[in-house]
């Protein structure tokens, strides 16, 4: 019988099952992927997130060796280079887990590069998301609900994104994104696909801040309730479409809550909860054991 200790966390209900596996002993494999994030037959997430050191993992090598790594992947099976909810859930189980004390800041080794992780206290989360890039905007995405297809925004923060720009909350909600939109011309490695409308301004503190509304589909999940590098994304399409003057920070609502992104130059920084809700053990069935 093969079992496996697993917590359940979430960011603003994006949610992951957690594994620790210090010297990466767990052969995590697409199968049990998905056996995991399975709602009705296993323990139920968007995703799974496994706590490992650099070294004990292909695509930590070149960090340094007692780095923690964040070895995500979707539920479907597949790994993303980042995930921007899922790195501060990460950060709170390494708190719990391994006694990590975040400090002024962790550096933490993702598919996408290093990010580093700070604790604001009360459960919150601040995340230098690292570089960004605004690409193709001549890209057409079509998905039932939504007429005529629109444009969409490329937006590369380390994984890939297209951002669409909605005219109402009601045109947000009346989307169906049961299935992936459709996204033409096809990215060669698909996208997650981001629904935006602008909400306002506002000035609080001396500050000007952006206050928009979003969903999601995730590619490897479907429609999720939040998406950290998604709302990274959604931030960075709406400052570029408002052109200059446009703020710097923005207060990004989605189904499952709220997060906060903060554009500095060629960087962002994202903010926002993360909760740990569970700890188990699974014992994996013999067709993945
Ligand atoms: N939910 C995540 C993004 C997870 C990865 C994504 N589905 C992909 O394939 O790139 C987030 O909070 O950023």
């Amino acid at each position: 019988m093969t079992s496996l200790r697993f917590t359940k966390g979430h960011g603003t209900e994006n949610d992951f099952v957690l594994l620790f596996d210090e010297r990466g002993d767990i052969a995590l494999t697409p199968e049990r992927v998905r056996f995991l994030c399975d709602r009705r037959a296993g323990i139920g997430a968007d995703g799974v997130i496994r706590a490992v050191r650099a070294d004990s993992l292909e695509a930590g090598k070149g960090l340094p060796s007692d780095t923690w790594f964040m070895d995500y992947w979707n539920a479907d099976g597949t790994t993303s280079e980042m995930c921007g909810n899922g790195v501060r859930v990460f950060a709170r189980f390494l708190e719990r887990e391994a006694g990590v004390e975040l400090g002024a800041g962790m550096e933490i080794g993702t598919r996408a590069g290093v990010r580093t992780v700070t604790s604001l206290g009360e459960g919150r989360y601040s995340v230098g998301m690292g570089r960004w890039l605004l690409g193709e905007d001549d890209v057409v995405v079509a998905t039932p609900g939504l007429v005529p297809p629109r444009p969409a925004q490329s937006v590369d923060v380390g994984n890939p994104h297209h951002v669409v720009a909605l005219a109402s909350v009601e045109e947000l909600e009346a989307l169906d994104l049961g299935a992936p939109p459709d996204v033409a011309p096809a990215p060669p490695h698909g996208s997650n696909v981001e629904f935006v409308v602008t909400l306002g301004h506002r000035v609080a503190d001396g500050v000007e801040r952006g206050r928009v509304r979003m969903r999601v589909h995730e590619r490897g999940v479907g429609e999720t309730r939040s998406c950290g590098t998604g709302a990274c994304a959604v931030a960075l399409a709406v400052r570029s479409w408002a052109g200059a003057g446009a703020p710097d920070v923005w207060d990004i609502e989605v189904p499952g809550g709220e997060v906060t992104v903060r554009v500095l130059g060629d960087r962002t920084v994202l903010e926002g909860p993360a909760v740990l809700v569970a700890d188990g053990e699974v014992v994996l069935p013999s067709t993945v054991a």
